[in-house]
């Protein structure tokens, strides 16, 4: 029996692995990863990922070699890789686990025209074409889309990792991971990052670890300073759990906070619905009256994008996010509500810039994420609140209590009380090495609210 080969993208785990496990059926298999920053259509993965990428790679390696297998790894355009690890080893079927980003379409096709291509589901609780309404329609908006989901719950149980996978009579040539020059050197931008654990076993660890409080998530989630979060979602887009697996881990909880939780696994799910509809959400906004919108563009909106890449916006709860950003590879979901908001609104920056910071910034970096999220708050989205809803940084710090968030990654504000920052962040207490508001509130706020009735004329 020639092996079969394993393609792996998102998917980089040993549980609940249905191409894996369809690829042993049929004999031996090629376990293989490509690393494509060639092909022109793809959108090539940030830094950032490429330090978890490596080490997860590293830890499916290690994971398949217990069980008597490898992982091949190899860089180029991938349909022209597997066509060409597929002729080594005399293979004709490729099993893969079915992603969604635009850019494996292309990839897809290709490969389907030269050998046998089957895509499995297995990263999602559901495939989202399966969502529909009673006419057949899909849907863009998240609550009935999520009611139309919650029908289909709970998802089939997740299967167990297989003991052994039958190896292939000789093992196609390999590139050596350490050559791939994923993780920093010069400098190691990411010493940050150590409270990390990429791969199957981290991804579980994390779930273990939050499993405790999952009561409290309702009640803690919008509090940066707690830590109330689950931190599955760099290991959710590696595929290195299955958000199945996530949910029946939950059990049959009815709490609010494993209620809520499915519901931002249900945010999860709406995304790649979303992306699976308008392939190009990540790049046009989802209401095309803001292609005239009047962002600003100008070396002055430059230093202002910089400042806010850098922290150095005078906002601290602002701050303090895009430091942990830098430093962490993450930022909590509040904040980067606040973030995003306050880089949109109060500098009139078009979103597509924060979502391509992010991008090369998060370790949980995700087309289908990154961009409905991005949308959502610009309220350039489908299903988005109005643009002139504006959020106050100043008030989400007070409401959420982010005194001691802001202490720990602004440390030029560490010795100020909660009161003192937000008096800082209106300049009343001064701090000579922290910087004075790029804007002031009100005066961004009604250029914002002038920009949109331009817009609406
Ligand atoms: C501007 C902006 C950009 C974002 N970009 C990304 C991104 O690139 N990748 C990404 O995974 N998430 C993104 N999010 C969503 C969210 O912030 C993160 O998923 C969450 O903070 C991850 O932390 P956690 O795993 O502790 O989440 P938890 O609160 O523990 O939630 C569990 C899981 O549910 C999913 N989830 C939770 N909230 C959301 C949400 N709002 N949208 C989609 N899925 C959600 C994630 O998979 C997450 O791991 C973005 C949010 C904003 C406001």
């Amino acid at each position: 029996m020639p092996p079969a080969i394993l393609w792996l993208r998102q998917d980089l785990r040993t549980t609940d692995h249905p191409a894996l496990l369809a690829a042993i059926a049929e004999g031996p298999v090629i376990p293989l990863y490509i690393l494509d920053d060639e092909s022109p259509e793809t959108r090539a993965i940030g830094g950032a990922q490429r330090w978890w990428l490596h080490h997860s790679l590293a830890a499916l390696d290690a994971s398949l070699r217990k069980r008597g297998s490898r992982l091949v790894l190899r860089r180029g355009a991938v349909a022209e890789i597997v066509e060409s690890v597929a002729a080594e080893a005399g293979s004709t079927r490729v099993h893969a686990t079915r992603c969604y980003e635009p850019w494996w379409r292309h990839c897809e096709e290709a490969i389907d025209a030269r050998l046998e291509l089957r895509l499995h589901d297995g990263n999602y609780l559901a495939p989202p074409e399966s969502i529909t309404n009673a006419q057949g329609a899909r849907y863009r908006v998240f609550t009935p889309w999520y009611r139309a989901l919650l029908e289909r719950m709970p998802p089939a149980l997740p299967h167990a990792a297989p003991d052994h996978i039958p190896p292939p009579r000789a093992w196609p040539a390999s590139d050596n991971l350490a050559d791939w020059g994923l993780t920093p050197t010069s400098p190691d931008w990411s010493s940050g990052f150590g409270e990390w654990h990429p791969g199957e076993k981290g991804a579980w660890r994390a779930l273990r670890d939050w499993l405790p409080v999952a009561g409290d998530y309702k009640a803690r989630r919008d509090y940066p300073s707690l830590t109330a979060t689950s931190r599955l979602s760099p290991h959710l887009h590696f595929g290195e759990i299955s958000p199945r697996s996530i949910w029946h881990a939950l059990g049959e909880r009815d709490d609010a906070g494993a209620e809520t939780y499915r519901s931002e696994l249900g945010w999860r799910e709406h995304g790649i619905n979303l992306l699976d509809q308008m392939p190009d959400y990540g790049d046009r906004n989802g209401r095309p009256t803001f292609d005239e919108f009047g962002w600003r563009s100008s070396p002055e909106a430059d230093r202002d994008f910089t400042a806010w890449t850098r922290g150095r916006t005078g906002y601290p709860i602002v701050d303090a996010g895009m430091r942990e950003l830098w430093n962490r590879g993450w930022m909590h979901n509040r904040v980067r509500m606040v973030t995003a908001s306050f880089l949109v609104k109060h500098l009139l920056i078009d979103w597509r810039r924060g979502e391509r910071w992010f991008w090369d910034t998060l370790l949980d970096a995700d087309l289908a994420s990154n961009a409905m999220n991005w949308q959502y708050v610009a309220g350039t989205g489908v299903d988005a609140p109005v643009f002139s809803r504006i959020m106050s940084p100043l008030l989400q710090s007070e409401r959420f209590a982010m005194g001691d968030y802001v202490r720990t990654y602004v440390p030029e504000l560490a010795h100020l009380s909660d009161a003192e920052i937000v008096a800082a962040h209106g300049q009343d207490v001064r701090v000579p090495e922290y910087p004075p508001p790029l804007v002031g509130h009100e005066a961004a706020r009604a250029r914002a609210l002038a920009a949109w009735e331009a817009l609406r004329g």
